[in-house]
Formats: structure tokens, sequence, C-alpha cells
């Protein structure tokens, strides 16, 4: 069994956030584990509120799960502050964490800020060095290189901008794409086209939280990258075409359902 660790903030309608994560972490048979950063007021039609928890509880959590347990695979989430951002690279860095996945989450789907504007250039600065992959949609890539992304020269362009800004891999997210949702893997060398048709669903609440977690926790299960990424993005497609449609909003994805299919469930 492979150990798994999410940092990331909770979401209470259960979609995004760290219950993704979890539940992409058990329907890929690995251990998780949660380290939260804030906990957010949040369902299916919108973020209400966020409490972001303090840097000296968020570095005990931190100390609690590494001085304990070998770690294989770590997913970063929702970092809020400046202060959350400085201490998860510190102690990433002193506990020489690996496979760590970077998902440099900015504003949720409904457009609540999940990142503070003054935290965007220490997430690029502290966290990007750190990567073993981000996973950046569209919006966020366009934040993070300053320049529109529409085509996929585009989309090749700015991975390798945020290749040079130290991340090892880069996967620039099609998600937001108007046409199809085909994702670009990029790994300092080569383009990696990951084509998807865009799926005709209203339920996609949690997708870029769950497609980081799954390569998360592929990674930590022994996968070379493409093989990760390109699993990862099998498992969200299914995910996707099964989402359920719960609450009045925009409704979570299926996180279960190939794993119930592979094992003749459904
Ligand atoms: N309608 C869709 N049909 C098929 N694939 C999709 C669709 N929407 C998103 N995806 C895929 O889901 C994954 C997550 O991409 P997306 O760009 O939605 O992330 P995100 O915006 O970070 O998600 P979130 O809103 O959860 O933060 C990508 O692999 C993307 O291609
Ligand atoms: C807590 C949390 N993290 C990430 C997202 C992704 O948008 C969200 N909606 N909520």
């Amino acid at each position: 069994m492979k150990n798994v660790l999410t940092i990331a903030g909770s979401d209470s309608s259960g979609g995004a956030g760290i219950q993704a994560d979890l539940k992409t972490f058990s329907a890929h048979g690995t251990y998780g584990m949660s380290v939260i950063t804030a906990v957010t007021a949040q369902n299916t039609q919108g973020v209400l509120a966020v409490q972001d928890i303090s840097a000296a509880i968020i570095a005990q959590q931190l100390e609690a799960v590494f001085e304990d347990i070998e770690i294989h695979a770590v997913k970063i989430g929702m970092v809020s502050v400046v202060e959350t951002i400085d201490t998860i690279a510190a102690k990433l860095k002193g506990y020489q964490a690996p496979n760590i996945v970077v998902d440099p989450v900015m504003v949720s789907k409904s457009g609540f800020r999940l990142l503070q504007p003054e935290a965007q250039a220490h997430l690029i600065s502290k966290l990007l060095p750190l990567a073993t992959i981000v996973t950046p949609n569209l919006p966020e890539a366009e934040v993070i290189t300053g320049q529109k992304i529409e085509t996929f020269e585009d989309m090749q362009q700015a991975a390798q901008n945020i290749h040079a800004m130290g991340a090892k891999n880069v996967l620039i997210k099609g998600g937001h794409r108007q046409t199809d949702a085909t994702d670009i893997l990029y790994d300092g060398e080569d383009f990696y086209y990951l084509p998807s048709v865009r799926i005709p669903s209203n339920n996609t609440h949690g997708t870029g939280c769950s497609l980081s977690s799954a390569i998360a926790a592929n990674l930590g299960q022994g996968c070379e990258i493409f093989d990760a990424v390109r699993k990862a993005k099998d498992f969200i497609t299914v995910a996707i075409e099964q989402a359920l449609p719960l609450g009045k909003g925009v409704g979570p994805i299926h996180h279960f359902y190939a794993l119930y299919k592979k094992a003749g469930l459904i």
C-alpha cells in the first residue's frame, strides 16, 4: 500500500478539495492523508465563506504525518495565503517529500477567489520549483505566464514558460477550452497530447482536484510521469461521464465508478 498526502482546503459539499482528494486516493487503492489549509463553506452552487487555518497548525499537521508515516506522493491544492505557502515549502523541503503534484488553485468554478492576489507570485516562486508536475487550467496558466492562451500552440508555449519557472513537468488542462477538453503534458523535452472530447455535463465540480490527486496516487504507486497523467486523464473522463446530479448547481464527479466497474460491481 502506498501512502499519499493531500495539502488542501476542505469543501463541505464533498466534491472538491480535501474530500475529492481522499476519495480519489481511495479509488486508486492508496492510503490517503490530509493536511487542511482552509475550511470552506461550499456547495454545488458556490463558496459562501472561507476560514484559513493558521500557519502554526498547518506546520504541526505536516510534522504529525511526516514524522510518523512514510509518504510516497504529495498533492498540493488550495493554499490561500503567503504564510501557508512558506510553511508548506519549508516543510516539504525539510522532509525531502517525493512526487509533489502542485495544482495551482486560484479561483473556484463558481468564481470565488481561493488564492489571495498577493500570494500568486509566492506560489510561483516557492512551490513551482518543488513540483514534480504542476497542473494549471487555462486561466491559471494565463496568470502564471501573463500570456493569453487560446490555441494548442499557446498551451505549448505556456507549458514551456512554466517549465522554465522550475516545475519538472507541466500539464496544461483543457477543461476550459471552447471546443474539446484536450490536455497537454510537457516534460521539458516533448509535448504529449491527451485528447478528449468535451463531455456535455454540468456536473464537473472537483475535476481539477481529482485529476491532480489521481496523478499523485499514480506517481506514488511508481508510474512514470506520462503513464501517471494518462491514467489520471482516463479516470477523470469516466468520473465525469458518470457524474452525480447532486445539489442545485454544478454537481460532483463519480470517484468510484471506474473502480466499481472494474470489479464487476456495476
Ligand atoms: N466537460 C468536460 N469533458 C471532458 N473533460 C473535461 C471536462 N471538463 C473538464 N475536463 C477535464 O477534467 C480535468 C480538469 O480540468 P479543468 O480544466 O476542469 O480543471 P480545473 O478548472 O482546475 O477544475 P476545478 O474547477 O475543479 O478547479 C482535465 O483533464 C480536463 O480536460
Ligand atoms: C476547497 C477547494 N479547493 C479547490 C477547489 C477547486 O476549484 C474548490 N472548489 N474548493
